[in-house]
């Protein structure tokens, strides 16, 4: 049997990047062979196992063959047979269609190291249409290798393209959108990844609100652009990313798209908040309201991921206003529910004594 190092692990290599999984394939071998030799089989639809010290995955050469629509049925085949080139081949783009051997050599059928060298994002072959999440995948790479040069090749955007006028990105499973999405959000440049589902038509399956809207789009491009260049959390990159929609819209989006509670939640308190904080002078009363929209008593610390968002908003929170509702938040949480217990206060008419307790705190800082 041969063993080569592939995928990621080859490209991330080639372009001298910290490689993160390694993963190999294994020609000539049988699952049987494997099993002999320590490595523990995972995977049920196809053979792949686990090396017995590294834990690394060694996967045996495969063909796929896709069956019907929707990210369902492939047929695999793997049997001691299948070359590595005909492994490779299956692959999406063609800077992740290389393998490399253990001296170093490198097996690159489809060009991957020109590609590489032209910054380009390629389909190895026509088989790249008969897996739509390929398209999310493309547009990852270009947001993940755009700040190197790296652009989807012209011809591949036209598969895409005509892949998406096939209803292909409407068959895909929520759940493995939003985990494009969700890694999308993180990559160097996520709004590359936008630009490029938009340019090849996915978006308007995914984000309709923002597809078919010029200004939507340019300004959750600018808010998202910002919230990653503060590194801020998947919440308040996928707030960013929808604040130009409405309440309503921002719910039927997330959960078309499967995306958690949390990011749901701040998304909405974004949109809902966001007109408040560009009121030319807050008062305590508006500030009191704030907060109590934003449950931030109770969440103080999503009530800290709020105004991070609406800071990047386009025309958002100014830096003096944010400190301020930071500082009034902070001490009017402070307020001691013991010592007005202690002055007789109870039920109901704590709770009215707490706030306004609360609300003079507040006034203190807004007028
Ligand atoms: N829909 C997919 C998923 C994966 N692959 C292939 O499987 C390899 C491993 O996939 P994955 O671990 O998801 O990606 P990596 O390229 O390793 O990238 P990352 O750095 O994100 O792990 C890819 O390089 C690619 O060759 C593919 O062709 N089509």
């Amino acid at each position: 049997m041969n063993i080569y190092l592939v995928g990621g692990a080859v490209r991330d290599k080639l372009l001298n990047l910290p490689v993160k999984d390694r993963d190999w394939v294994v020609v000539g071998a049988t699952p049987d062979e494997m099993l002999a030799q320590g490595y523990k089989q995972v995977g049920a639809d196809f053979p792949v196992f686990l090396h017995p010290q590294s834990h690394e995955e060694y996967a045996l050469a495969r063909t796929e063959r896709k069956q019907g629509r929707g990210y369902h049925g492939f047929s695999v085949y793997s049997a001691p047979d299948v070359t590595l080139e005909d492994d490779l081949k299956r692959r999406d783009l063609t800077i992740n269609a290389m393998a490399m051997a253990d001296d170093g050599s490198v097996v690159d059928p489809f060009n991957g190291q020109q590609d590489l060298e032209n910054r380009q994002l390629r389909h190895v072959s026509e088989a790249f249409a008969e897996d739509p999440l390929r398209i999310l995948r493309a547009a990852r790479f270009a947001a993940r290798f755009h700040h190197l040069g790296f652009r989807v090749a012209d011809d591949t955007m036209a598969l895409m393209r005509s892949m998406v006028a096939d209803g292909e990105v409407r068959d895909l499973v929520p759940e493995r959108v939003w985990q494009e999405v969700q890694r999308a959000l993180h990559e160097v440049t996520p709004v590359t990844f936008f630009e490029v589902l938009r340019k090849c038509g996915a978006l308007r399956d995914l984000i309709p609100e923002l597809a078919d809207d010029e200004a939507a789009f340019e300004t959750a491009m600018a808010a998202l652009a910002s919230a990653a260049d503060q590194d801020l959390a998947t919440e308040c990159r996928c707030a960013a990313l929808l604040h130009p929609l409405s309440p309503a819209q921002v719910l039927d989006r997330a959960a078309a798209l499967k995306a958690p509670n949390d990011c749901r939640d701040l998304s909405r308190l974004v949109v809902e908040l966001a007109p408040v904080t560009r009121e030319p002078s807050l008062t305590s009363e508006r500030v009191l309201e704030l907060f109590n929209q934003a449950d931030a008593w109770r969440r103080p610390e999503r009530f800290g991921l709020l105004l991070e968002t609406l800071a990047c908003l386009p025309d958002g929170l100014d830096p003096d206003t944010r400190n301020k509702l930071e500082q009034a938040m902070e001490e009017a949480r402070s307020v001691d529910a013991r010592s007005l217990m202690a002055q007789g206060f109870k039920g109901k008419e704590l709770g009215e004594a707490i706030g306004r307790e609360r609300f003079r705190i507040i006034g203190r800082l807004f007028g």
